[in-house]
């Protein structure tokens, strides 16, 4: 089990932190804490603060992903999917949202716009050769073992 610690930032007192809806569920839930109603017209992308900043164990990373029900009925998606939150960032948790859908989406203020997943992000040193080690795949790739 890893510790996140979530800092609710000044202004957002009112904006519920991230939550699963569910025992097992994989994502936290982000709210928007938008002062005004948003309207995302077709096409527009805008970036849409949660409320919060946080820290999490170095050996995490935090992934933002759509909902799958607002980009079901509503074309709403996370533009950078998945996001990426550094274990080192302090900033505020920020989602970037794109309409993609026919019609304009209004954001409300504490609405669930995303969701958070982390995952264990793996440490590795860096090594530069001048020879890789064969395989037998070599270079072949984007499609070389047929349709
Ligand atoms: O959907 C996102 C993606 C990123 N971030 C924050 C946390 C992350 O740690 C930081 C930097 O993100 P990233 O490395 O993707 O951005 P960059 O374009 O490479 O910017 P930077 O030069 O600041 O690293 O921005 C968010 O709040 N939401």
């Amino acid at each position: 089990m890893y510790r996140v610690k979530f800092k609710r930032l000044p202004g957002s007192e009112d904006i519920q932190l991230p939550q699963k809806m569910s025992e097992w569920a994989a994502g936290f839930d982000l709210h928007a804490a938008v002062q005004e109603p948003v309207t995302l017209a077709p096409g527009m992308r805008q970036l849409i603060p949660t409320g919060f900043a946080m820290a999490m164990p170095p050996e995490l990373e935090a992934q933002i992903r759509p909902r799958s029900g607002l980009a079901y009925k509503h074309g709403i998606t996370c533009l950078n999917s998945p996001g990426t939150i550094d274990a080192d960032y302090r900033g505020e948790v920020k989602v970037l949202l794109i309409n993609h859908g026919q019609e304009p989406f209004v954001i409300e203020r504490g609405e669930r716009i995303a969701q958070m997943v982390f995952q264990v992000v793996p440490h590795v040193d860096i090594e530069e050769v001048d020879e890789l080690p064969d395989t037998v795949r070599g270079e072949g790739g984007f499609g070389h073992t047929g349709k």
